[in-house]
């Protein structure tokens, strides 16, 4: 089965059917070429249930976890109390998840907060480093209700080091370096022999409270342990169901009888052999909704660290739907052909202001008159694959029928396990990323010049 993946029949549902030849004539998959590869991914997709077996890797196994989340909570309602705003350090991996869900609960969207989220500290993220950013973050912000939650797995990352030193330089010339270890919480792995950790020395020095890192799961894989939960918990969201949608499709994974019918599987081998066979490039990721919008940084991250090796790999780009129509869709519909895209869209139609019959007349756009402004959505996100398609380009599409948590969580397993998949099937090793070590080194060597 090639379109309508089942995947856990539930939460979305996946259709590659615009990257075939069927759809898109001679710039799609031939059948018998895209069969082929699925027949090579075919073996990853059996070792990967082995994996889930020996647990070999975790992350498959994240979902059956609970004393984790529960620790989370407890230490999210001890920092919350007498809190206004929580301050989320991090960088990569150690931030990217956490925006997700939190975009997911409306954060970042002028206006838009769920039901869980009022009545709750503000939250605020601050992946990048930047000097005149955090000078005036920590002077207006009101130290004795801020928190500061600090995410490091390696506990040694030169940009959150530095905003945490500089959070509690801050927070002593204010006079509360008693309070110190109630106003921060940090995020890193336990201690290693032999391996330092910044982070865990200088937060220790401080007593201040910290939650173990999951050590079998590196940052860009985090977004369903405490690394990306406790945003999540912070913005209301409940972190089980989110647990609970990623289940679903490990579930599919172990139920599946070939990589046919295990959407991941099939994304990725569509996703390669485009890149092999058609040239395609860059895969571009294109939510249709505010809150799906951190969805395509996080899946940037995610492909680019985890693929980019070796001379293999894709460039992936985030885009927002319908926002980008009016940006980058004329170079995906007529630029080279080396753009795959994905438009994940959610069921939209009847959501949203009416809009009024003879305003819509008056201003010359008749078409609108009568329908919701999800009705417009909706029939942009189909209308976008319809076109490209016609000009033959290849696209998938993921259909949302609920926008909850279960769907964010089993969107955040599907597109990680795609990810590790097409490492495997590339040959790379998608855990790790060694080629950014270079920058950090030569940055430290400036840095001991005094440049
Ligand atoms: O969580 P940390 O150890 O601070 O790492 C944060 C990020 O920085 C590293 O340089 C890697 O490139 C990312 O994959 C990682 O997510």
């Amino acid at each position: 089965m090639q379109d309508g993946q089942r995947h856990d029949g539930r939460t979305f549902q996946q259709s590659i059917a615009g990257c075939l030849e069927g759809a898109i004539g001679e710039y799609g998959l031939a059948p018998s070429v895209h069969s082929a590869w699925l027949d090579r991914i075919g073996p990853h997709v059996e070792t990967l249930k082995d994996d889930y077996r020996t647990g070999k890797l975790p992350l498959l196994r994240i979902a059956d976890e609970d004393q984790d989340i529960a620790d989370a909570e407890a230490a999210y309602a001890r920092l919350s109390q007498g809190a206004k705003t929580i301050v989320f350090f991090g960088t990569g991996g150690s931030s990217l998840g956490g925006e997700l869900f939190a975009q997911f609960a409306g954060w970042n969207i002028a206006g838009v907060a769920l039901p869980g989220q009022r009545n709750r500290p503000r939250t605020r993220f601050y992946a990048n480093l930047d000097g005149g950013t955090l000078q005036s973050v920590l002077q207006s912000l009101d130290l004795p209700t801020t928190r500061f939650v600090v995410t490091s797995k390696s506990g040694g990352t030169a940009e959150t080091l530095a905003q945490a030193i500089a959070a509690l330089t801050a927070v002593k010339a204010a006079g509360l370096e008693a309070e110190i270890p109630k106003l921060f919480l940090g995020i890193t792995e336990p201690d290693k022999p032999g391996k330092a950790n910044g982070l865990r020395t200088l937060f220790s020095k401080f007593s201040i409270p910290m939650l173990e890192h999951h050590t079998g799961i590196g940052g860009r894989f985090s977004c369903l342990t405490n690394v990306g939960l406790m945003p999540a918990i912070a913005r209301g969201l409940d972190p089980r169901a989110i647990r609970a949608g990623a289940k679903g499709v490990v579930d599919a994974l172990l139920e599946s009888s070939g990589p046919q019918d295990f959407a991941p599987a099939v994304g990725a081998a569509t996703a390669v052999a485009l890149s092999k066979e058609k040239g395609i490039s860059t895969l571009v990721m294109m939510p249709y909704a505010d809150r799906l919008g951190r969805l395509a940084a996080w899946f940037v991250q995610l492909w680019a660290e985890s693929l980019g090796k070796g001379g293999e790999g894709t460039t992936p780009l985030g885009a927002l739907g319908p926002l980008d129509q009016h940006s980058q869709l004329q170079l995906f519909m007529d630029g080279p052909r080396d753009h795959y895209l994905t438009v994940v869209r959610v069921a939209s139609q009847g959501v949203g202001p009416r809009i009024d019959p003879d305003l819509a007349r008056i201003a010359g756009a008749d078409m609108l008159g009568g329908h919701t402004v999800g009705d417009i959505v909706s029939a942009q996100s189909h209308a976008v694959p319809e076109a490209l398609a016609r000009a033959g380009r290849p696209v998938r599409t993921i259909d949302i029928a609920k926008l909850d948590e279960k769907t964010i969580g089993a969107l955040a397993m599907h597109f990680m396990i795609e990810t590790i998949l097409a490492g495997r099937l590339l040959g790379v090793d998608p855990f790790d990323q060694p080629a950014v070590e270079l920058a950090k080194i030569l940055t430290k060597e400036r840095l001991a010049k005094g440049a």
